[in-house]
């Protein structure tokens, strides 16, 4: 397959999105202690604290990425697919679409619907954890879709895991969790929180600085 993207798009099509969706997964994970508890259970239990989180890790943390999913339902950055152009005439859910209309998907309203979704506003990342397949688009559908998807379900997880093995977290105040208004779509209030390395991150990063010299 021939690739001609910019190198400057990839850029600025793949951070904003990758840092916000983890963004809006800490928000929601600190608005939601027994999700924020199981996911950190989960990353002690199967990486410990005598090396950092690795890709290879991701596969034995299926909560994580019920929590990656969960978010990436209930908080898209790309709520609205950018428009697309109907390059012929076709039928979809019913709706005849003639030829050069500019077709917009609404994946935000889409991933709240309530005939699909049990209680589509609440943050329940279990709710993946039966599902091969979800009536979801983060990522957009078809030909178009995000080229960067399978790095972002990758790089979204691990940051998380890191920010989870290494840190203590707690909020000072509430958590607002407004949707504000972007070409991504950001927190309204950006996310404020408070870490604390935990202990055995010292001398982890210490061995790791003797080894490199
Ligand atoms: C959580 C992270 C991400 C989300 C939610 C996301 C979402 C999307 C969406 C919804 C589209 C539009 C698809 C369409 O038009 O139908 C898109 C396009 C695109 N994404 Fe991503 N993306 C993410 C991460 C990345 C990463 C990591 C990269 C690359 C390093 C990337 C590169 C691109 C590019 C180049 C396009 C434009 C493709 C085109 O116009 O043909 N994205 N993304």
């Amino acid at each position: 397959m021939l690739m001609r993207v910019h190198p400057q798009n990839l850029l600025t099509a793949g951070t904003d999105t990758s840092a916000l969706t983890t963004e809006w997964a800490m928000a929601q994970l600190l608005t939601h202690p027994e999700a924020l508890h199981k996911a950190k259970a989960e990353v002690d239990a199967n990486v410990g604290t005598s090396r950092l989180v690795e890709e290879s890790d991701l596969t034995n943390l299926p909560f994580l990425q019920c929590v990656v999913k969960e978010t990436l339902r209930l908080r898209p950055v790309g709520p609205v697919i950018p428009a697309h152009e109907a390059m012929e005439d076709c039928h979809v859910g019913g709706y005849r679409v003639r030829r050069g209309t500019m077709v917009l998907v609404n994946a935000w309203a889409i991933h709240r619907d309530p005939e699909v979704w049990d209680v589509p506003e609440e943050f329940r990342p279990e709710r993946f954890a039966d599902l091969a397949t979800a009536p979801v688009l983060p990522f957009g559908l078809g030909r178009k879709r995000c080229p960067g998807e399978s790095l972002a379900l990758r790089l979204v997880p691990l940051a998380l895991a890191a920010l989870l093995q290494c840190f203590e977290w707690g909020v000072v105040g509430d958590v607002d969790l407004e949707e504000g208004v972007g070409l991504t779509m950001p927190m309204a209030t950006p996310l404020a929180a408070v870490c604390r390395p935990r202990e055995f991150v010292e001398d982890m990063l210490s061995a790791s600085a003797r080894r490199d010299n």
